[in-house]
């Protein structure tokens, strides 16, 4: 199949809730949060995170995201991950995804390393056949098969993310979508994870990249979208975007600056 993604409008409100001024000033002990509460209750509001964001990404396509803190970009890789279902405009994606954004995301804490290898390999569409093919090899680059009969609880967050990153890359998908570039762990897990990264972006039909290490950018993509407050500021070749967003950052203010480097 011919991996592509088009997005034509899209709009994200999320919802979000407010304590109204009158219910914080009473809540200064137990009985009075519980009067305000009672009598004037949290209000829910919307934010617009993604707010009329067109483009279209055909095969063969390497996608530098880039943007201030909270521009936009995690949010947006989540949509196109199917995560996020947009409040308006249509999202359209051909080819297997497969989205790095949370490793630890769908793991059961009380559950066995094995199980968990199959909830998340399940979620991630599998048949219980290719699964059990797969999970020694799981394990062996995770190197967590001395404890896999082990709670996940017991586990360590590098030794999660391990798993997490072994068993999310353990098939090629068409497409990838990625938050950063991974870099946490051991040294001898980064490497070993970098090589297995760099093998299945060369594999991928389409990657879209969110990051704000220019070098790295520029060295895997050659597309560049910049996002700035939920909105396309600039497509185009992937310097020219490193050059609009460097732009963008430079004509905000210091003071928006330190909120959102
Ligand atoms: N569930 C939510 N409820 C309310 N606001 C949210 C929610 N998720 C994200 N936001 C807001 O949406 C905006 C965009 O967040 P997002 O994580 O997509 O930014 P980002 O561009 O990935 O930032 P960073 O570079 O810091 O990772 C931020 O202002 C964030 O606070």
């Amino acid at each position: 199949m011919t991996a592509y993604i088009s997005v034509r409008n899209l709009t994200l409100d999320v919802p979000y809730y407010v304590q109204t001024a009158q219910a914080a000033q009473t809540a200064r002990s137990w009985g009075t949060t519980l009067v305000g509460a009672l009598f004037s209750p949290p209000k829910r509001r919307f934010a617009r995170i993604l707010d009329g964001v067109s483009f279209d990404i055909s095969a063969g396509s390497r996608v530098a995201l880039l943007g201030r803190n909270g521009a936009g970009k995690t949010t947006l890789l989540r949509v196109l991950s199917g995560a996020f279902q947009p409040t308006r405009g249509e999202v359209e994606v051909a080819g297997a995804r497969q989205a790095l954004l949370n490793l630890g995301l769908g793991f059961n804490p009380e559950a066995t390393l094995t199980e968990n290898v199959f909830l998340r390999a399940t979620a991630m569409g599998m048949s219980p056949a290719e699964i059990r093919g797969m999970v020694e090899s799981i394990f062996e680059f995770s190197e967590l098969g001395g404890v896999a009969e082990r709670r996940l609880s017991t586990l360590s967050s590098g030794q999660r993310m391990r798993l997490g990153f072994a068993i999310s890359t353990s098939v090629q998908h068409d497409i990838m979508l990625m938050d950063e570039w991974f870099g946490a762990g051991d040294a001898s897990f980064v490497n070993k994870a970098r090589a297995r990264l760099t093998d299945r972006v060369a594999s991928s039909q389409i990657v879209v990249l969110a990051s704000h290490n220019f070098n790295m950018l520029r060295k895997i993509c050659d597309e560049g979208i910049v996002i700035e407050r939920g909105k396309v500021a600039y497509i185009g070749e992937v310097n020219d975007a490193i050059s609009a967003y460097k732009d963008i950052y430079r004509a905000v203010p210091m003071s928006e600056k330190r909120s959102a480097a």
